[in-house]
Parts: C-alpha cells; structure tokens; sequence
C-alpha cells in the first residue's frame, strides 16, 4: 500500500506534466499556424505578377502573418531607375507610403564590416527603435515604435535594399535573437523583387522608344485601341495629333545625325509638356510623333496642337556640340466623332490616324509650321 503524501505528489506531478504538454500542444498549433500563414504569404508573393501587386502584397499581408506592427520596403535605386520606370508605367507611389528608395548603399544603416577576417554581405540588425537613425526607413513610424528588425536584401551577394520590421513591443526584436528566420524571409522578397522589377523593365523597354523615352508605335497602337473602348462605353471623345518636324533631314544634314537624335529628344519633351498625364504620346518612327488626346473634342485638340506647334517653334534648339538649330512641327488633328458601337474599334482606330496623317498632309502642303485639322468633307 502507497503512502498517500507519495499518491499526492504522482497527482501533481502528473497535473503539471498534463499543463507542460498542453501548452507545449499549443505553441505547436501555434506554429502550425504561423507556418501555414507564412507558406500561403510566400506563394503569394512568388505569384505576384507585377512590382505594385508584389509591394502591396507584402505590405498588405506581412503585418498581419508576422503580426508587426509596421513593415516597410527601402530600395536601392541608383540613377532613379526603377523608381523612374515604376513612374512611367503608372505606378503610383501614393498607394505605397512604406516604401522608400535610396540612391547610396549607406543610406539602407547596414555598418559595413571593418574586420579584415570577414567580407561577407551584411546581416540583419535587430534591436530598439531610435527615430533619429532609424526614421528614414520608417518614414510613417507607428506610435510607440520600440524594437525594429532590418533585414538585408541580397542577390548574389549584392545588396538591393532592405526589408524593414518593427514592433511595438520592446523585446519583439533584440540583438541576441536569431536571424535565420528573417533572412530566409528576406532572401525569398529579394528574389521576387528583383524578378518583378526586371520583368516591369523589359514590359517598360518593349514599349517605349529608346532614343526619347516616349512610347513606341507599338504602346500607341494597343493603347488607342483601350482608349477608344472606353470612349465608346463613356461617350467621350477622342482625338489623335499626327506630328512631324519640318524638314528634319537638313536638320540631320547641318547638325550631323547626333544632333539630329538631340532635337527629336527635345521636340518630344516640348510636345509632352502641353499634354496632360492622362494624353499618350508616342514616336511612331523617324521624325514623326503621334498623340491621343483622351476626352478632347476637335476644339480643345486644335488648342492643345496650337501651343505644341508655338513652343517648338519659338526658341532655337542648343545642342550639345554648341550650335543651335530652330525647328518647326506641322501638325494634323482629327477626332472621333459620335462613336457608334457597330463600328468595330480596330476600323475606328485605323481611321482616326489616317484622318490625322491627311490633315498633316495638308498642313506639309499648306507651307509648314501649321496646324490642320481634319474635315468631315475630306473624306
Ligand atoms: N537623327 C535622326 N534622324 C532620323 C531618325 N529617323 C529618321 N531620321 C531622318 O529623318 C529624315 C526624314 O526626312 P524626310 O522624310 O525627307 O522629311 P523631312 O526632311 O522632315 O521633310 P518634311 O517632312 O517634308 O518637312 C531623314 O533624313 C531620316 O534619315 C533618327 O532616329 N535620328
């Protein structure tokens, strides 16, 4: 027969053991938990099909799967590349407030190693929240910020920005936790960063002319067929410009071929400064130039061409072998009347820029520097 103070102990014991495995069960299911969250964040993030769906992924979700209570994005952006690029093919950074671009490798607060022994890429830095080092990668720094995680972004051993946790919570992030964890993390946003940026490049390249940075033919193209849809639906109008430097080829002749390629590049920022961001300008080849005017009647595209066709006339052009050369632009104008919806878009599409390029015609021939537009009665 047992004692009973040796009975009472087993029963302790055991009611402690039962506590330690259901909160050993727990913390497991909490794991479990935490794991799936982040394995259905990370397809996500592999999935994302463009640089704004990937940055408002991780903005959106990695607060909420790694409860944080503030994620931020500091990319390395030399040149104002990809930041400039985003720009141009209608990002807009309003949407992201947390993410910032830096254009030196010091600004991203990674101290680089002074030891002779070690050269490898930088680590993560956990620890408290200091505004005055740390603001710049939080720039919208909840209330009550205590401890922070910067993360580096590596690709090939090549640092491209840094992903930036923080936490209200003063021991969330210390010096002595850790860092596998964030750096896989990290490793696998680096990753799909750099695969969505070089995609949004080559989509960016593919549609701009590379000598002026306008859109190609091929933009303008698809463009004006989305554009004149949407007319159709919203019973706006649209109008197009047909555009081309009068005689461009004794500008080629006096200037040489580089400042010839220098005032197409000037002429496309003039025209480009009267237009609004909604308007597309494309260079449809050699020295011609076609815009599409999104909501503009007939009027409104004759004003908007009368002050293109001013400003590229009134100052001489300064080239960089120190000469200057004085351009003129003529200009066709046509618009799409009452767009009825039997007409297919493609036919429309055709339509307005051969009705454009016959008013630019008439303009050539009326003796240049002019603006045409076209008339129904032309035909
Ligand atoms: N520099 C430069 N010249 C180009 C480029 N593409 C076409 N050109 C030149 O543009 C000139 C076009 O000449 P033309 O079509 O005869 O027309 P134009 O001299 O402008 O005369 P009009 O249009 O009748 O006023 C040619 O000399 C082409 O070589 C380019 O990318 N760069």
């Amino acid at each position: 027969m047992q004692e009973p103070g040796v009975t009472l102990d087993l029963v302790e014991e055991n009611a402690a053991l039962r506590a330690r495995m259901d909160y050993l069960l727990e913390q497991a299911e909490r794991n479990h938990d935490i794991m799936c969250r982040h394995h259905s964040f990370d397809l996500d993030i592999v999935g994302a099909g463009s640089f704004p769906d990937l940055v408002g992924t991780i903005f959106r979700q990695l607060p909420v799967v790694s409860e944080l209570d503030v994620v931020t994005l500091a990319l390395l952006d030399v040149g104002d590349d990809i930041h400039g690029t985003m720009h141009k093919l209608g990002v807009d950074f309003a949407d992201f407030p947390h993410l910032v671009f830096v254009q030196a490798e010091a600004e991203l607060g990674f101290v680089p190693s002074r030891s002779p022994l070690f050269t490898g890429p930088p680590k993560p830095l956990l620890g408290p929240y200091h505004p005055a080092a740390h603001q710049a990668m939080f720039p919208h720094a909840p209330a009550g910020l205590q401890s922070i995680a910067l993360v580096p972004l590596l690709r090939n051993k090549r640092l491209i920005g840094s992903l930036n946790l923080g936490s209200v919570d003063p021991v969330r992030f210390t010096p002595s936790m850790g860092t596998d964890f964030v750096e896989h993390m990290g490793s696998i946003i680096a990753i799909c960063l750099e695969n969505v940026i070089s995609n949004e490049m080559l989509k960016y390249i593919g549609l701009t002319d590379a000598l002026t940075g306008v859109y190609n033919r091929r933009y303008m193209d698809l463009r004006m067929l989305e554009e004149i849809a949407r007319a159709q639906r919203q019973s706006h109008r649209v109008s197009c410009m047909y555009i081309d430097i009068d005689h461009f080829k004794l500008v080629n002749d006096s200037a040489g071929h580089q400042g010839g390629d220098e005032v197409l590049r000037e002429v496309a920022a003039r025209i480009k400064a009267e237009l609004r961001l909604s308007d597309a300008l494309g260079r449809f080849g050699g020295e011609e130039f076609v815009v599409l005017l999104i909501d503009a009647d007939g009027d409104s595209a004759g004003v908007v061409a009368e002050r293109i066709r001013a400003s590229v006339a009134l100052s001489p052009f300064a080239l960089s072998c120190d000469a200057s050369v004085s351009v003129s632009v003529s200009i066709g104008v046509a618009t799409l009347g009452e767009i009825g919806r039997e007409r297919a878009i493609e036919a429309l599409s055709q339509e307005l820029v051969a009705q454009a390029d016959s008013a630019l015609y008439r303009a050539k021939e009326g003796g240049r520097n002019r603006v045409v537009s076209f008339a129904a009665d032309e035909g």
